[in-house]
């Protein structure tokens, strides 16, 4: 058995009882259908995160049943979770958190609006306030990118540093969002379905309007450090 001091247990345990319950979010805002989708988060003081088992039913998932790894994407054996395969975007979760360090939660859905439009290859305009609040701009378009190494993560990495989204359409695949936390990454993929299905809507009714550069800057800082009872700030 793998043994991490009392202080790791308990932020590990923590880890475990949020992503496991973070991924009823998913279903519950019906982004994902199946097993498709993903949440990590990162187990903070440590350089672990706990990523859901591939290919197993929402229903299912438990505390327990959460894979531990390291920032490589290992597996760490005799852990709780540790006889099954890990999701097959942990590759693309571990990049991202060696590369962006400020990150503590990485999510996946193939939500169908949002999906949609990373099927076409186009980033989803800012032309709704919801959008300059949550992402301070477009959501942008990531490389299109094979399934089960580390491309993914290069291709989200790429595309959202320095850029304020927390959400990246990679292209012809769906959704990735990093947050400061697994919460937070899961409250981007909500909201990206919301805006794309918006936005999508819209364009049926006829020419979207932009809004100006300096309207869209200060929605965003209001949202992300005025707005509600404990504003967490940008993700930077
Ligand atoms: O995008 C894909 C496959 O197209 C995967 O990410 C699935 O959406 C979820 O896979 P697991 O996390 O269950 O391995």
């Amino acid at each position: 058995m793998t043994a991490f001091s009392p202080e790791i247990e308990v932020a590990i345990a923590r880890t475990r009882d949020e992503v496991a319950a973070l991924h009823a979010e998913l279903t519950r805002y019906e982004l994902v259908v199946w097993t498709g989708g993903n949440v990590s988060g990162r187990v903070p003081g440590a350089e672990l995160f706990v990523i859901k088992p591939s290919g197993v039913l929402y229903d299912d998932l438990s505390p327990e049943n959460q894979i531990l790894c390291d920032l490589d994407g290992n597996v760490i054996p005799s852990t709780p979770g540790s006889d099954r395969s890990p999701s097959s975007d942990t590759a693309a979760h571990a990049y991202v958190y060696r590369n962006m360090p400020h990150v503590g939660g990485v999510v996946h859905t193939h939500s169908t609006y949002a999906t949609a439009w990373a099927a076409r290859g186009e980033s989803i305009p800012c032309v709704i306030t919801a959008m300059a609040d949550e992402f301070g701009g477009d959501i942008p378009i990531g490389p299109f990118a094979i399934i089960g190494d580390e491309s993914i993560g290069a291709g989200i990495v790429q595309t959202l540093s320095g850029h304020r989204s927390r959400a990246v359409l990679m292209q012809n695949h769906g959704v990735f969002t990093i947050g400061k936390n697994a919460r937070d990454a899961v409250k981007a993929a909500v909201m990206t379905e919301d805006v794309a299905r918006t936005v999508h809507i819209a364009r049926q009714l006829g020419e979207l309007l932009p809004i100006p550069q300096e309207s869209i800057d200060s929605l965003y800082n209001r949202y992300q450090n005025v707005y509600g009872q404990n504003p967490a700030g940008e993700l930077k």
